[in-house]
């Protein structure tokens, strides 16, 4: 195994200095490589690692692969994704989940960790096997309808209940039904203008505040999926204040863009939940540096050309991530090492209990680790994504930071900014 030598490098935005990967873990001290880099002026920060991927395989190999999927969170300096059970068939059973995970072992560039659904199809009527998805290979220790909210009450109970037993998480897709029928963008004063059907705020804040209540009352774990508004964040600040047993994610999208974009009519803003107004945009910014938002997880929704270049009512919502979310992160943050590594990497890593990950670097450490270039600048060109699909919302825009490595157990799967399989 190649030992690679990180001459000069910033840890975490610390003083310069040498990091020995050797054996899959960090060395040590200093001492001599294999391979030498010179990372002056680099920062290495733990592998980020996302919560929220859809990678589309099993079904949809024409918009995403386990395999594509993995290079592309590799290039965007991720080392572990978790793969969102609305695939086709959909990840509801051991077999499925199973199959998922072989596939990212073979493809050997990030961990991928399947995510279960919860109920049958996603149909919300009848509860997958959780158990057998939970002992299975793949070990699932989160499910998730994702797509779609579990809205029947009773069956989001009798999961969280179910969960419990072995520390198990519900990851809730936020969205009541009932006030989302036909719905095309954020409501609001855009939506009036623009008379596009509007998907409100209360939509989302309703579930959520259900199913802290619910939660609690079960005494589970409770995982909020893209969390999108203002009033949400104050839900989930009572909650924790309460010490409800709820972690929340938001995506790079929602802290810097807004529905103002929806007026282009261009599908490419098209997203679930919806992009929403400055307000919300600056309060979940706020409660992501505060924590009341525990971490950043991509959504990485890749379609497929004839899904979203096409009007804006038949366009499916979803937006490509992970080769923009850091930079995306950091043109929000800045240079806030500690903070980046907390919300997209430790953090998660401990929400799902993933161990080997979100570590401190120190030495004995798994390398699992990415190397970033902050003083770069890239211009986004949807043309260079490593992901099978193009709907980034980026297109043409300058973002800071680029990822120059990243290493799997020691094994770098980017060098130089290029995918190394
Ligand atoms: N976010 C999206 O707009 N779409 C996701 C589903 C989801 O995360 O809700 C997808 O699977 O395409
Ligand atoms: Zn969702």
């Amino acid at each position: 195994m190649t030992s690679y030598l990180l001459k000069g490098v910033s840890v975490l935005g610390g003083s310069p200095t040498d990091l020995l990967i050797k054996d899959g873990v960090i060395a040590s001290g200093g001492g001599k490589a294999d391979e030498t880099i010179d990372a002056t002026g680099l920062v290495a920060l733990p592998g980020l690692v996302d919560l929220h991927t859809h990678l589309r395989e099993p079904g949809r190999e024409d918009a995403e692969t386990v395999e594509t999927g993995s290079r592309a969170a590799a290039l965007g300096g991720y080392t572990a994704v978790f793969a969102m059970a609305n695939t086709s068939p959909v990840a509801d059973t051991a077999g499925v989940v199973e199959q998922v995970w072989r596939l990212g072992r073979e493809a050997g560039l990030v961990d991928v960790q399947p995510i279960g659904a919860v109920t049958v199809g996603l149909a919300g009527k009848q509860m997958a096997e959780l158990g057998a998805m939970a002992t299975s290979a793949a070990n699932v220790r989160i499910f998730s309808d994702d797509g779609h909210c579990v809205a029947d009450p009773r069956l989001m109970r009798r999961a969280l209940e179910y969960v419990k037993a072995f520390d198990g998480i519900i990851a809730q897709h936020a969205e009541e039904p009932r006030l989302t029928e036909g719905a095309q963008m954020h409501e609001g004063e855009v939506s009036t203008r623009l008379g596009l059907t509007g998907w409100p705020a209360v939509a989302e804040e309703a579930i959520i505040a259900r199913d802290v209540l619910l939660a609690e009352h079960v005494g589970s774990r409770l995982h909020v999926c893209h969390v999108s508004t203002a009033g949400s964040v104050e839900v989930l600040r009572q909650a924790k204040a309460r010490g409800v047993r709820v972690t929340a994610e938001v995506t790079p999208h929602h802290l810097l863009l807004t529905d103002e974009l929806a007026a282009s009519y261009d599908p490419v803003y098209k997203v679930n939940p919806p992009l929403r107004t400055g307000k919300d945009v600056e309060a979940l910014r706020q409660a992501l540096i505060e924590g009341v938002i525990d971490i950043v997880a991509t959504d990485h929704a890749p379609h497929a050309v004839e899904d979203k270049e096409c009007e804006w009512a038949y366009a499916r919502p979803g937006m490509v991530g992970l080769e923009t979310a850091l930079p995306v992160v950091l043109s929000v943050l800045g240079e806030q090492w500690e903070l980046i590594a907390e919300r997209m990497s430790r953090a998660p890593a401990r929400i799902a209990g993933l161990t080997g990950h979100g570590t401190d670097l120190s030495p004995g450490s798994p390398a699992n680790l990415t190397l970033v270039d902050p003083a770069a600048r890239r211009v986004v060109d949807p043309a260079e994504l490593a992901s099978r699909s193009r709907n980034t919302p980026y297109a043409g825009t300058t973002l800071p930071g680029r990822i120059v490595a990243t290493f799997l157990r020691g094994e770098p799967t980017v060098l130089d900014g290029k995918a190394v399989k």
